[in-house]
Order: structure tokens, then sequence, then C-alpha cells
């Protein structure tokens, strides 16, 4: 048995990096002819667009699977379709799995201990890809409601080796809002989140320094994340905001440790439509959205080695 952590490091030594591509399928800016294929193929509009981002999303992974570690399904997208984007996001999920990915499954699920279980026994298959039905290795999780509430996650992650990342510090630009509100000792929300989850870290499946008990920290607050990486040494963070949100591997550099670990980041649109972009555009058109996607992963897998610690990925291996 192998716990998240470690499937984790050993898929991000493999590839030799800690790029997360983000699965975001957004209608409006998926390739036309993936639209117009599904659209012709389903008359139910719902039906449509979930056999459409089933394929962008297969497509899409298909062109990540050699080069990063894992992939981030943003839950929303698909629930938005109801019962036929559900399907879809299991159908990816597995998919990603198969194609021998760490998939996250990012749908921030929280609610009273009782029912956090249910939600924990949906999303967190872990090791064993049959063990739920949206057979994630690991889940984000919202604490808002409590840590009696991060508790059954944190048990199935133990039974199921699989890992979740609680939202500690979101990129959003209203994070501060309810995020930054402090107690009478001035100790932010976001910081005692912080401490709670450092403290859970160590309840489930090691390796190195690192539990499976996550952190979910911007790249948009580089001051936030610098200090959240102190307070929190053995949370394995995931970032968001790299690329679209403006974030870049300077504002992410303080989460790796000096092995590249502690810290996968994500980048979602920027390389799913970068077929659309200023950068990808001219040098690929719309029918090659896949190229485009290829070439916005390496650029950003070449930016995370050469200006962060996770380059050192890079150099033991060839040294190995
Ligand atoms: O604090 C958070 C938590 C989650 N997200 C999600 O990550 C991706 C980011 O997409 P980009 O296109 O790279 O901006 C998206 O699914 C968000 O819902 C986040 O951005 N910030």
């Amino acid at each position: 048995m192998a716990s998240f952590v470690s499937r984790l490091h050993q898929a991000i030594r493999t590839k030799k990096t800690a790029a997360l591509v983000g699965l975001d399928p957004r209608w409006e800016q998926l390739p036309v002819r993936i639209r117009r294929a599904a659209e012709e193929m389903y008359d139910d509009p719902a039906a449509a667009k979930a056999a459409a981002f089933e394929e962008f999303c297969v497509r899409l992974i298909d062109v990540v699977a050699p080069l990063v570690p894992a992939i981030k399904p943003q839950a929303a997208f698909f629930e938005e379709l109801g019962p036929d984007g559900s399907v879809a996001l299991a159908r990816v999920i597995r998919y990603g799995r198969a194609q021998g990915l760490i998939v996250i499954c990012d749908a921030k699920r929280g609610d009273i201990g009782s029912t956090a279980e249910a939600y924990a026994k949906a999303y967190l298959a872990g090791e064993d890809p049959q063990a739920a039905p949206y057979a994630a290795d690991a889940l984000t999780v919202n604490p808002y409601l409590g840590e009696d509430t991060l508790q059954p996650f944190v048990e199935l992650c133990q039974k199921r080796e699989a890992g979740i990342y609680v939202l500690v510090r979101t990129s959003n630009p209203g994070a501060a809002t309810f995020q930054n509100h402090q107690n009478k000792e001035g100790q932010t929300l976001y910081e005692q989140v912080a401490e709670t989850v450092e403290k859970l870290a160590l309840q489930a499946g090691f390796d190195g320094n690192y539990g499976s008990i996550g952190a979910v920290v911007g790249a948009t607050y580089p001051r936030e994340l610098k200090d959240l990486r102190e307070k929190m040494p053995h949370v394995p963070l995931l970032i968001p905001g790299y690329g679209a949100q403006g974030g870049n591997a300077a504002d992410v550099a303080a989460a790796f440790d000096s092995a590249g670990l502690g810290a996968i980041v994500n980048s979602s649109r920027a390389i799913n439509f970068a077929f659309r972009s200023l950068a990808y555009a001219e040098s690929f058109g719309e029918k090659q959205w896949e190229a485009a996607a290829e070439a916005a992963t390496r650029a950003m897998i070449a930016d995370l080695a050469a200006n962060t610690p996770a380059g050192q990925l890079m150099v033991d291996s060839k040294e190995a």
C-alpha cells in the first residue's frame, strides 16, 4: 500500500516536474469542431456538452499524461450540466488514472461530519480506483464548518491511502474578506486553518517530510504563501493562480523544499485554451489545439524548472 503523498512524490520524480494541469472545460472556449460534432450527435444540449467535455478532457489527458504527474478536473463545469456532466466527470477521472496520472478532483466539499463522510466516500478512491464512484486520488475540501468536519475526510484518507487539500488561502481577489479576519490574539482565520491542517497532516500517510493532508494556497499571494510554507512544514501544497490569474514561478518558489518537493502548481485555462492565447494562437490554429496545449505545458514545466527549486528534480535525475 502506498500513501497518497508517496504516490504523488513518485509521479513528480518520474515526470521531473511539479506542474499540475487543471481540466476546466468551458463550453464557449472549446474547439468549435468538438462542439459541432457533439451537437450533431445529441439533440439534448446537456448531453452534447457532456460528450464534448469528455472528448476534450480525454484528448487533453493524452497530451499531458507523458509530461506531468497530475491533473485537477474542476467538478463545477461538469456539475453545471446535471447528471450527464456528473457521468462525464466520473469517466474523465477514471481515464486520467488509467493513464497513470494522479487525479485531484477540485470539488471543494465540506459539511457536518456525518454528511462529510458521504462526500469523502463519493470522491476519495485513494489507491484503489474501484473504491469510489468519482475515483479520485485526492479531493479539495472546504474547512468552513470546522475541524470536526475535516475528520471524516482524514479517516478515509487513512483507510484508502487518499489525500485531501484543504482551502487555506485561496487565490481569488476577495480571499481576504473572511480569510484575513483576525481573532483577539491577532491570528487570521487562514492562519488558524493552517495550524489545524498542519496538525492533521501528521495523521495520514507520510512520505519524507509530508503527510497526505494538503492545503490550497494561491500563487497570487506570494507573501502569504511563503509564510504558510513555514507554518505548515509537513503539508503538501496545491497552488492555483499560476498563469491565467497572474501568478508566476517566482511567486511560487518559496513553496518548494531544496529537493523540489512540497508543492504542485496548477494551471488550467492557460493550458486548456492555449490555442486562443496571444502566445500560441499564431503558431497553432484551432485545429492544432492539442499542440498548443502541449507547448503551453512544456513552457510551464521549463519555467518552474528554471525559476523554482523544483528545477532540482531535473538536476537530481540527470545525476542519477
Ligand atoms: O484558491 C483557489 C482554489 C481553486 N482554484 C481553481 O483552480 C483553477 C484555476 O484555473 P486557472 O484557469 O489556472 O486560473 C480553477 O478550476 C479554480 O476554480 C483557484 O483558482 N483558486
